[in-house]
């Protein structure tokens, strides 16, 4: 989709920026280039655009020569996101989101009816949001803005410049997390420029890692991390590597253990002497469709004599997570809950329970992770609701 051929950019004052470039972005991929300050990021990505001419070799968009597109054509076919998201103080967030349909030509109505569509689908209401000026929202919400207004004409191409940079950790992560589920709709192929690999790592599905002009390593978070190509790569993901990797290395079937598994309309007599004949201190608890509803202690004996069934008894289960979730999830989502345990359901989470996972199996699926080699780990796309109350502290 994007294809770059030996493109080499060359400075007035001799500055060499990119030297001799050539990489692709296949389409509806997500490509993070990442590299320290001055390696040659956004001269690539603005090269893209034609807000910078290469010296030599070419640049291709969907097989065309960009260098024989108009430039004005050329953008519209290209949605731009920056730090300083640039939206217009005078316009409201609805005109600022409209600004390319208006451009465009569009019908008024046409245009403010797209800006409205986008402002939800980056999760801004616009009945709410709409009317705001830019200095009326927190800086993660212009952000929105931004990508929002950079989707208004549907271009087949994103560039994001940093585009996260400006807000705080916390706000980042949750418009990263809120970027992946948007990718995942509208399949853009998009290249983003970030200095801080745990946002390559997150967001790409390749990373290029760039050292002075140059891409040193093309290749999946996973191979990057697990198999850094050379020194400096290795230097640069850090030595902790093996702990980012948890981040992009799923919870797999294999690491799951079964417990006893009790359904709510079990009488209690019945299924708390099964636990104690079995020794085991606690069941998980399924309803009449398999599905997780919670777990149970063994309980006393005073507690089976009081009759009734699991229902009565049976404690929420808050800390879950689907088949596929990262490790990285798994360790924090335990820790959270401060659980003996997490269970894990289907990938679709549709609530079917397949087994759990305990602190040994975890440290297992750790251990297996970092020491992974090259292998070729798919980058964990399930999103994970964050669990916010903790009702019920697992045994
Ligand atoms: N107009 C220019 N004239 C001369 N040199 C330039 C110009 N623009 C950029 N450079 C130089 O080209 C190199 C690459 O710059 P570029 O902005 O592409 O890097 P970057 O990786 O995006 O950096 P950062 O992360 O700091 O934004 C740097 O050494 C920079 O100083």
């Amino acid at each position: 989709m994007i294809r770059f051929e030996h493109v080499t950019k060359r400075y007035a004052d001799g500055t060499t920026a990119v030297d001799d470039l050539s990489f692709e972005a296949g389409e509806g991929e997500l490509v993070t280039l990442v590299g320290p300050s001055g390696c040659g990021k956004t001269t690539t990505m603005k090269m893209v655009n034609r807000l910078i001419e290469p010296t030599e070799g070419r640049i291709l968009l969907d097989g065309d020569d960009i260098s024989a597109i108009d430039p004005v054509q050329l953008r519209r076919r290209i949605g731009y996101v920056i730090q300083q998201v640039g939206l217009f103080p005078h316009r409201t967030v609805l005109e600022n989101t409209a600004t390319v349909p208006h451009l465009l030509g569009w019908k008024r109505g046409k245009g403010r009816e797209r800006a409205a569509e986008l402002l939800d689908l980056v999760g801004l209401d616009p009945s709410v949001y709409g009317d705001r000026y830019p200095e009326q929202l927190s800086g993660g919400q212009r952000q929105r803005v931004g990508v929002a207004r950079a989707l208004a004409a549907d271009p087949p191409v994103l560039l994001m410049d940093e585009p996260f940079g400006a807000v705080d950790p916390v706000v980042r992560e949750r418009l990263q997390n809120e970027f992946l589920k948007l990718q995942a709709r509208v399949r853009k192929t998009v290249l983003f420029v970030t200095h801080d690999i745990e946002e390559a790592v997150r967001l790409g599905d390749r990373i290029a890692v760039y050292g002075q002009g140059r891409i040193e390593q093309f290749d999946s978070p996973a191979t990057v991390l697990g198999a850094p190509a050379t020194p400096y790569v290795a230097d640069f993901v850090g030595a902790d590597r093996g702990l980012k990797r948890l981040s992009v290395t799923p919870i797999e079937e294999s690491d799951l253990d079964q417990p006893p598994v009790v359904h709510l309309d079990d009488p209690l007599t019945r299924a708390t002497a099964r636990l104690r004949a079995e020794g085991a201190r606690w069941a998980v608890v399924l309803d009449g469709h398999d599905n997780l509803h919670g777990w149970i202690p063994a309980g006393d004996s005073a507690t089976a004599a009081s009759g009734g069934t699991v229902r009565e008894h049976a404690r929420r289960m808050e800390a879950w997570l689907p088949l596929g979730a990262p490790l990285k999830q798994a360790f924090s989502t335990m820790l959270q809950h401060d659980a003996g345990w997490i269970a894990v359901i289907d990938k679709e989470s549709t609530g079917r329970f397949l087994g759990v996972l305990t602190p040994a199996r975890l440290h297992e699926a750790l251990r297996r992770s970092i020491d992974a080699d090259a292998q070729h780990v798919p980058r964990a796309t399930v999103a994970v609701e964050t669990v916010t109350s903790v009702t019920t502290a697992a045994p």
